[in-house]
């Protein structure tokens, strides 16, 4: 627990002349707050300033992506190792890529750089009147570094007008007559409802890291996200719980006992003196306090914050510095002329990836070309653009629409094309995934015009993740362009196949043709279904 200063003044302004209060701590106070601090000196220990990211190779074992290596009391902290492509965006990385800047038109993730004020030093003044050459310490406090807040906000749907860089305001140093600093502003990012903020490596160290590879020969960037790994140290939500929580962060501030600015007579002559060495030693306790109140405030969930619905207040990110003690916290029955005052504690610079995450109900699936814009147009109220070129969805894009008398509405998410290799970073790649990944359905659509629709649903099926991943999901197979060759027994063989194998994992399937909107009020009423009820 952090010891509050001894005196709360009333006014951030003070004017400090013959008639107006006088609010400076006396020096009985101060005393009694050093001798608290010296009683306190055995519950306060110095925290483990360190947290080394340091890229290491590992085995090819990915189901467990969060691996706990090492545990207090051995540690201060839980040591965690986990893929780099936990905290790193492959399309950020890629973003001079041609092909992923034409995926990049939708900003659907975005890699920002936080970073909140620093405190402000605290003051060295001394009253002084007619009547008084030199009277008592009166420096104010520094006042506390902005902080940096997250809020998610109605109305908004693309992450594309985010700054890459926030920052914060630092706090106004001290000043003579009792004065404090003035806080620094904060700063507020709003972003869309459905945004996921996790922590995330500075993109320029994972650039420095991949380039170490591309002499190396053909890199696979996805394969070498996934095989290096990152230590973290992280806590546990309890102090008990050893199951890793939040992410420690570690602001760079100065050590306990140190941080002293002087104004005069230099350090030197102060640390020849034994009073000060006293002082020096007492307030270091009150320096461990702030670093330890520090440690609790800057953490962040491991796995992100899921900001899927309007946030009540705004979520703080990077906390601000605390501002210095001004000379007159110094004053004491033995120092009568306290020529320093305290540094501000440091801010707090991170880097934060945003995610946006569709909160669409249904998850609309296929190869390219099989049609799901043509249904999506022909069932929503959207109008997503159509074309008979592969790739035409570069975006997601979703539709909502009502069923029945009573209006039961749900969402639908088009996502781009799906091609083999996509989870290998072939075609759009997966990228787009997280905007279906919420969804409680996933309505897979595959070609009759095809010559293999059942092997199209397996490669489909595959890239998505495996039967596993898919079968968490309400599943709906949709066999679109049945208008083409309709009386052919072929085209009948390959919805059979198609059919028999969802039969096996109990899944719902409809033939349809988008074109000629045939079969499309079925369609809506079994994605309504697919909708409605979460598989698991
Ligand atoms: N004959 C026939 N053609 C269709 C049908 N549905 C869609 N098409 C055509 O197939 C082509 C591709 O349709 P889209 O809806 O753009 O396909 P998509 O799956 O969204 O394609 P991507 O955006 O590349 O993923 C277009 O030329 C459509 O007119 C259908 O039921 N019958």
């Amino acid at each position: 627990m952090v010891l509050r200063r001894p005196i709360q003044r009333a006014s951030l302004r003070v004017r400090f002349n013959s008639t107006a209060p006088d609010n400076a701590p006396k020096a009985s106070d101060n005393e009694i707050w050093l001798r608290k601090l010296s009683n306190n000196r055995k519950l306060a220990h110095a925290p483990e300033v360190s947290q080394k990211i340091q890229p290491a190779s590992s085995s090819q074992d990915h189901r467990n992506r969060f691996e706990i290596i090492s545990t207090p009391p051995d540690t201060s902290f839980i040591g965690v190792k986990a893929p780099l492509s936990e905290f790193t965006s492959l399309s950020h990385i890629q973003s001079n890529n041609q092909r992923h800047a034409q995926a990049k038109k939708f900003v659907d993730v975005r890699i920002l750089k936080c970073r909140s004020g620093q405190g402000g030093d605290g003051a060295v003044s001394f009253f002084r009147d007619a009547g008084r050459a030199i009277g008592p310490p009166d420096g104010g406090d520094g006042g506390d570094g902005g902080s940096v807040f997250v809020q998610a906000i109605e109305g908004l749907n693309s992450l594309a007008k985010l700054k890459t860089s926030y920052i914060a305001e630092d706090g106004a140093n001290g000043a003579a007559k009792q004065l404090d600093g003035a806080r620094g502003k904060d700063v507020l990012i709003s972003v869309p409802v459905g945004t996921v903020v996790k922590w995330c490596l500075n993109p320029s160290a994972v650039r420095s890291f991949i380039e170490k590879f591309k002499n190396r020969g053909t890199v696979n960037l996805r394969q070498l996200l996934e095989q290096n790994k990152v230590s973290l140290q992280c806590t546990g939500r309890f102090e008990m719980d050893q199951k890793p929580s939040f992410i420690q962060l570690f602001r760079e501030s100065y050590e306990a006992g140190e941080g002293w600015h002087f104004k005069g007579k230099d350090e030197e002559y102060h640390l020849e003196k034994n009073w000060f060495k006293q002082l020096k030693e007492k307030v270091s306790i009150y320096d461990l306090e702030l670093a330890s109140s520090e440690l609790s405030a800057d953490k962040f969930p491991l796995l992100g914050i899921d900001l899927d619905k309007p946030s009540d207040r705004p979520i703080c990110l990077v906390k601000g510095g605390k501002g210095g003690l001004g000379n007159m916290h110094f004053l004491t029955n033995l120092i009568r002329n306290p020529r320093f005052s305290k540094m501000g504690r440091s801010g707090l610079e991170q880097f934060f990836m945003f995610e946006l995450k569709s909160l669409a109900d249904i998850g609309l699936v296929g190869l390219p070309n099989a049609g799901k814009s043509t249904i999506l147009n022909k069932i929503s109220k959207a109008r997503p653009k159509i074309g008979h070129w592969e790739f035409t969805t570069t975006h997601p894009s979703i539709g909502t629409f009502n069923v029945g008398a009573e209006g039961f509405g749900f969402t639908v998410a088009d996502i781009p094309g799906i091609i083999k290799d996509a989870s290998k970073d072939k075609g759009m790649g997966l990228e787009f995934l997280r905007h279906i990944q919420r969804s409680k359905g996933w309505t897979i659509v595959v070609s009759l015009e095809r010559e293999d629709p059942l092997a199209d649903l397996q490669l489909l099926i595959s890239e998505l993740g495996g039967m596993e991943e898919v079968a968490r999901k309400n599943v709906l197979v949709v066999c679109n362009k049945a208008d083409i060759e309709p009386h052919n027994p072929q085209s009948l063989d390959k919805f059979l196949d198609v059919q028999g194998f969802c039969e096996t994992q109990n899944w719902d399937i409809i033939p349809i043709s988008a074109l000629k909107g045939e079969n499309i009020d079925l369609l809506i009423e079994k994605m309504a279904r697919c909708a409605e009820t979460s598989a698991t």
